[in-house]
């Protein structure tokens, strides 16, 4: 036996494992099987979203038009594919070869998409704001990390929406077609003015605190309606915050900047049309979904619309015959709330730096579809996410075949205050554990709690305070499955759940606790855990039977009720032993039963 060896294998970049994904499945290891593939974090076996380890660049494809500063910090990394005006069909078709997608308003990102990729893509980056034109719960299902570039055009939209305010206003674009056109109308062209006149806000985010802004600048009156924003927000800046409908009733001109969501498709319909004051006028930079363009045309007709002025529309580009963009009293422009040279290369180097990074496997500050965490809070959590981890990987190992594993408890243990810990990366890291070792699908921090939903796993979480040190985030990790049975009986608990507990200990994880029995074994490599009648020789037999095939082991522990009697042998090994020194070591006599578990 190679006495306590340290252990030689290297775990990959926190960052990288939280949103990588395994190239291959294993399945259940049992305790007597020795066919199993190794499964070590530490092997080159992840198919991270970069292989930059493995020498291969990753493959962004790019769908819609890019400043040119995004596409030069995207080529720094990797290969560019700039692919414009992709049929759907031809989007399925490449994205199989891609790790990443850029797009921007103008492409659908179906669910298609996801399954077309065969599960190399791992990021879509939205360059802009909306990502509603991206399948969402499928992105996901698939395990594929959202970003957008959520700020850099947001003063671009607020001035086109300013800039569609007055010139609806001012009957701009009908009157400069008609000097065109060569008339001179000017009795025809009497606009209306602003100053004074209320403005509704309709969604007090971003852009519409920017236009709020701007429009009290040219002196209206301006209210704003947003559920969800704070009113001091709205005070500092002199909007009132009202409800829905006395924001619509009040209003003489309303600005739509609330996201398309099902609460606000057609929010604005034949119903809330008659609500308003007749000869409202209403600008649209959002999205198009949220008007009823029918009913805007019943209401344009009717007169209890004066004016409005669209940037967006349900179907982009909305049919030439579209009675609504055909309208008299209707000013239209093609999506260009975002479109200045500005904007575009801001967004164009937002979302580059964010596909970039989550690529390299960084946990993205714009992540549309996964926790946020402030790097501060990942690098105190990182040798906790890896213990998380290989916790599930352990107590699932320990379940017998045919049990199915429905409800895991899991017991964080801090001095902390239970709200100074976030436990979303450790509960992911736990889930990806417990299913990854007995399934085909891959689980990052991304799909981890879809994941445990689709398969029926309830997993439940309790924090208990216990005195320790206020610099450590946790003190111990307690994973519990209820109600399976063990291939390793030792695991049951008193309470009858399989247990199995660790801890961090100069950031190494341990494990510390297997059912009832306390050991102490670095969590790194394999562990054969041997339930034995505590007698002396017993270390020695196991390491020369491991030593004589060259297994190195790097730790071993032995927690025992009381001396003489039962025990719990832990021994840390950093390779795989054969099948025939696996039975070797379960045919010592004294031995009662042990597992091989993979970390
Ligand atoms: N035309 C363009 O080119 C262009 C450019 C940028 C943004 N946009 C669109 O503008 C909209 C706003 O963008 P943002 O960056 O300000 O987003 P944001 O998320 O900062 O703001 C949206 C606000 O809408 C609010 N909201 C949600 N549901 C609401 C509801 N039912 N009623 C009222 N308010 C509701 C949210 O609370 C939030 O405050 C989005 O739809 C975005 O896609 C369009
Ligand atoms: O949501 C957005 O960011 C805007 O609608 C801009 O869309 P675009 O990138 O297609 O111009």
């Amino acid at each position: 036996m190679a006495a306590s060896a340290s252990p030689t294998l290297r775990t990959p970049s926190l960052r990288t494992s939280l949103l990588s994904s395994f190239s291959s499945k294993l399945p259940l290891p049992s305790a007597f099987s020795v066919n199993l593939r190794p499964r070590s974090v530490g092997a080159p076996r992840f198919v991270v979203l970069v292989s930059a380890s493995l020498n291969a660049k990753p493959t962004v494809l790019v769908a819609e038009k890019l400043g040119e500063a995004g596409l030069d910090l995207l080529k720094e990394f990797a290969n560019v594919d700039c692919s414009y005006n992709l049929s759907p069909e031809e989007l399925c078709t490449k994205i199989s070869l891609c790790d990443a997608l850029i797009v921007r308003s103008g492409t659908k990102v179906s669910r298609e998409v996801f399954e077309s990729s065969g599960g190399r893509l791992k990021v879509v980056g939205r360059a802009g704001v909306g990502i509603d034109n991206v399948d969402l719960a499928a992105a996901t299902e698939h395990g594929c990390l959202v970003v957008n570039a959520p700020t850099a055009n947001t003063v671009a939209a607020a001035e086109h929406g300013i800039a569609l305010l007055t010139a609806m206003a001012r009957n701009v674009a009908q009157a400069d077609a008609s000097v065109k056109a060569g008339k001179w109308q000017r009795n025809k062209y009497v606009g209306v003015s602003l100053v004074g006149k209320t403005l509704a806000v309709m969604g007090f985010g971003k852009v519409g605190s920017e236009v709020a802004r701007r429009a009290k600048g040219l002196g209206m009156h301006v209210i704003a309606h947003d559920p969800y924003a704070p009113a001091d927000r709205a005070r500092a800046i002199g909007v009132e915050l009202v409800g829905f409908d006395e924001a619509i009733a009040t209003a003489d001109f309303l600005s739509l900047h609330m996201p398309l969501t099902p609460a606000t498709s057609k929010i604005l319909n034949d119903e809330n049309f008659a609500k308003m004051k007749k000869g409202v006028r209403i600008v649209n930079v959002a999205r198009g979904g949220v008007i009823d363009e029918e009913a805007l045309v019943r209401a344009l007709d009717a007169g209890i619309v004066a004016q409005a002025a669209l940037d967006v529309f349900t179907v982009e580009p909305p049919p030439k015959d579209s009675k609504l963009i055909q309208h008299e009293n209707v000013t239209v422009t093609p999506h260009l709330g975002a479109s200045t040279m500005e904007a575009q290369e801001g967004v164009a180097v937002e979302i580059a730096e964010a596909v970039v990074g989550a690529l390299k496997g960084e946990l993205a500050a714009t992540a549309v579809n996964a926790p946020m965490v402030p790097a501060e809070v990942l690098t105190e959590l990182k040798p906790f996410v890896e213990l998380a981890e290989k916790l599930g990987r352990l107590a699932v190992q320990l379940v017998a075949g045919g049990s199915g594993v429905k409800t895991v408890k899991v017991t964080y243990a801090s001095s902390r205050a239970p709200d100074d810990l976030d436990t979303r990366l450790l509960r992911a890291m736990i889930t990806k554990g417990l299913i990854e070792p007995i399934s085909s699908v891959f689980v990052n921090l991304v799909n981890a709690d879809f994941t445990a939903k689709q398969r029926g796993l309830r997993i439940t979480e309790e924090r208990v305070i216990i005195d320790g040190s206020p610099e450590k985030p946790l003190e111990y990790i307690q994973v519990q499955i209820a109600n399976v049975e063990s291939k390793f009986a030792s695991a049951i608990s008193d309470s009858g759940e399989i247990k199995v507990e660790g801890l961090v200990k100069d950031g190494v994880p341990h494990l510390t606790k297997v059912g009832s029995f306390e050991v102490d074994v670095s969590l790194e490599g394999s562990i054969i855990l041997c339930r034995q009648v505590d007698q002396p020789g017993m270390i020695g037999k196991v390491g020369s039977i491991l030593g004589e095939e060259n297994v190195n082991v790097s730790f071993m522990s032995v927690g025992r009720i009381a001396p003489r009697k039962q025990a719990v042998m832990a021994i840390g090994v950093d390779e795989q032993p054969s099948k025939e020194s696996l039975k070797r070591i379960g045919d010592v006599p004294a031995i009662e039963e042990f597992v091989f578990l993979k970390l």
